[in-house]
């Protein structure tokens, strides 16, 4: 059986964005809206700090918004951290958790990112869980059972009866202009969906598969149109509105 998946493209900031970035947003939102309607989900992700910002400008142009962490408890004394509720009380519909800069800088295990993901649920949030390989691991032909372990431990349960996505991000091609070669990329995604269908079944067909690092205007339609490549994460390309929408238009 095959699914049919409306492709989703997401923008991370990252720590980028302040106000003036919204005016970003809305030269996104006039490219958006003139011209044929995207045949993406666009979903932005910026700080927190202007995040309801976001929610409310996108809401006019069809642009959804999410954060880029949360905590995996509801409340309580965690200073400098955010609920997903808080998230989707400023209007996010999606949360990134597990990113490779938040694993590697903040020690988070497949354990937290799990937690994270319940949490984004729990509010009703999508969480955009994030895997992917090191160089090193590539290099020693382990990516596959890498990434694999990473599903393993970060997907909650939960997912078989609520929508989450997987974001492969290699994690040397973010930010390096390196990518994967068409076929590792393609291999890697046909693994991630044959682990998501073993454990979810049909529910696990449905399950976007987003790829992530170094997706660029020159890049984005080759890449998006492999096989169970079902949008994109973007990072520095996410940043200039003329080259989001570019990449959105690849789709
Ligand atoms: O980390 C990324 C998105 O989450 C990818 O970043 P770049 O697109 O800048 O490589």
């Amino acid at each position: 059986m095959t699914t049919t998946i409306t492709p989703l493209i997401a923008g991370n900031w990252k720590m980028n964005g302040v106000r003036a970035s919204l005016d970003e947003l809305t030269a996104l939102a006039g490219i958006l809206t003139t011209g044929d309607a995207p045949r993406a989900i666009v979903v932005v992700c910026p700080p927190a700090t202007i995040l309801a910002a976001v929610a409310r400008q996108g809401a006019t142009s069809g642009i959804l918004a999410g954060g880029q962490d949360c905590h995996p408890a509801a409340h309580g004394a965690y200073t400098g951290d955010i609920a997903a509720g808080m998230l989707a009380d400023a209007g996010a519909q999606y949360v990134i958790v597990g990113h490779s800069e938040r694993r590697a800088a903040h020690g988070e295990t497949d354990d937290l990112v799990r937690s994270k993901a319940e949490a984004a649920i729990g509010a009703g949030l999508k969480p955009i869980i994030c895997v992917g390989e090191t160089e090193a691991e590539r290099d020693s032909g382990r990516a596959e059972s890498v990434v694999a372990a990473q599903l393993a431990g970060s997907i909650p349960d939960a997912a078989g009866q609520h929508d989450v996505i997987i974001a492969y991000e290699p994690v040397w091609a973010i930010g390096t202009g390196r990518t994967p070669s068409n076929d590792d990329i393609a291999q890697m995604h046909n693994s991630i969906r044959r682990q998501l269908v073993d454990r979810f079944g049909d529910k696990g067909q449905g399950i976007h598969i987003l790829y992530g690092g170094s997706l660029k205007p020159q890049n984005a339609r080759e890449i998006l149109a492999l096989d169970n490549v079902n949008g994109g994460l973007v990072g520095g390309a996410s940043l200039l509105a003329k080259d989001f929408a570019t990449i959105i238009s690849a789709v």
